[in-house]
Parts: structure tokens; sequence; C-alpha cells
């Protein structure tokens, strides 16, 4: 090989993805996701069809009445970053919960077991989630089972406001019920994995509802 072609592989060689799906669909067990957009790397992608309007509604009702102003980090405080309110539901803890874990464990090829709780989240007008990375610092005791991927699933459409924002690629996401987001931070390549720089944009009209699933490396507890 000549210098010119190591440089021709070297551009063409992506590292692997966790996420594994080709073509515009991904067929669940239960139901047929949309494959709408994807940056490469970081490998973004926008999916549509994720939940029904029943499943985002349900999950609303079931989670209204359990909100607290949401925390941040591995140890959990509260802090200027995030001023939404939100709140966990435990693994399988009823019977749409169960169904969503499965579907996003398959739409995310990560076991079940390696998700933390489904998190709701509710950003009423002026609230938002500064720009932060979902992933741990190395040096919190959490890093030994690190995050991995995240997918944020829109629960309703937001009228103005409320994007996903990624300020470090010029990308951002408008909340669209039903809808959702999904990025990876898992490189070998830590500057692949800060590029992943992400927040959840001010609502400015309507409020905002999200379901959030983070996995990690290795089974959780
Ligand atoms: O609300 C959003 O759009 C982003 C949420 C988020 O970044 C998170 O839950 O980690
Ligand atoms: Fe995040």
């Amino acid at each position: 090989m000549d210098g010119k072609e190591v440089l021709l592989n070297e551009q063409a060689l992506k590292e692997p993805t966790i996420f594994n799906h080709n073509g515009n669909k991904i067929i669940t067990e239960d139901r047929e996701i949309n494959i709408i957009a994807k940056l490469e790397e970081p490998l973004i992608v926008v999916l549509g069809n994720v939940l029904s309007n029943e499943e985002c509604d349900e999950l609303i009702q079931l989670s209204k009445d359990r909100l607290e102003r949401s925390k941040i980090g591995s140890v959990r405080e509260i802090d200027d970053l995030r001023s939404s309110s939100s709140m966990f539901f435990q693994e399988g803890e009823n019977e749409v919960v169960a169904r969503i874990e499965k579907r996003v464990s398959q739409i995310m090829n990560i076991p079940v077991e390696h998700g933390e709780g489904l998190q709701i989240l509710n950003y009423q007008i002026g609230q938002e989630y500064k720009a932060h990375f979902d992933f741990f610092k190395s040096t919190s005791q959490a890093a030994t089972n690190p995050r991995i991927s995240t997918l944020v699933m829109y629960l309703n459409d937001v009228e103005y406001g409320g994007e996903t924002y990624f300020p470090k690629l010029g990308l951002s996401v408008s909340p669209q019920k039903g809808m959702a987001v999904y990025f990876e931070y898992f490189y070998n390549d830590q500057t692949l994995n800060e590029l992943t720089l992400h927040g959840g944009a001010p609502v400015i009209i309507g409020d905002k509802w999200a379901a959030t699933q983070w996995m990690r490396r290795k089974k959780v507890n």
C-alpha cells in the first residue's frame, strides 16, 4: 500500500457501533420503528413510531403525580443545569413500562438488565437541561459500570422550544410525540464521545414530556 491508500483506508474505517440496524426500519417484537435520519460518527439516529400515542399518554398519566425536581450525576444532586421535574420507574414496574423496556432494549441492542429505570421528564415553560454529557466522569464511582448509550423518547409535541440539541454538531431534534433520538458514547476515541454533548433547550410555548433510557456497559445491580 502506498501512503495515499493508507490514508484512504484510515478515513474509511469507522469504529463499530452498538446500534446494529440498517435500512429504514427496526423490526422489534411488537412494533416497526422507522429510521428517519442518521449522523454517522458519533452515531445519532432519529427514530419514528417508537411509542404509540396511547403509550405516550399512559406514561404521562402514570408518572405525573410522582414528579420531583430533577437531579444530576451519579450522586444525584439538584443543580441549575437541570430545571425539569422527573421520576424513575422501577424495572418492569407495570405492563406498559415492561413492554416499552423490552422494545427499547431491542432498538438499543442492549439487554433490559443493563438499563437504568425508565426516566420520565417534564419541562414547563423556561425549563431546560443545559448542555451536558450522559457518560460519567472517569473519576466517579459509577464509572466502573459506565453509561454507553441514550434513547430520549418524546411523549408530546412541543409547540416551540424544547429541542434536544447537540451544540458541537450544530444539530437539533424537535420533540414530536412518539419519536425519539438515539446516541451512543462508547467509542475508543474519546473525542467522538465528547461530540455527544447535548441538552434540552428551554421550552418556550407549551410543555415537554420525554422519557429517557440510559444503558450501562454491564447489568445494573
Ligand atoms: O430533554 C431532552 O431533550 C434531553 C434529555 C437528556 O439529555 C437526558 O435525559 O439525559
Ligand atoms: Fe442527557
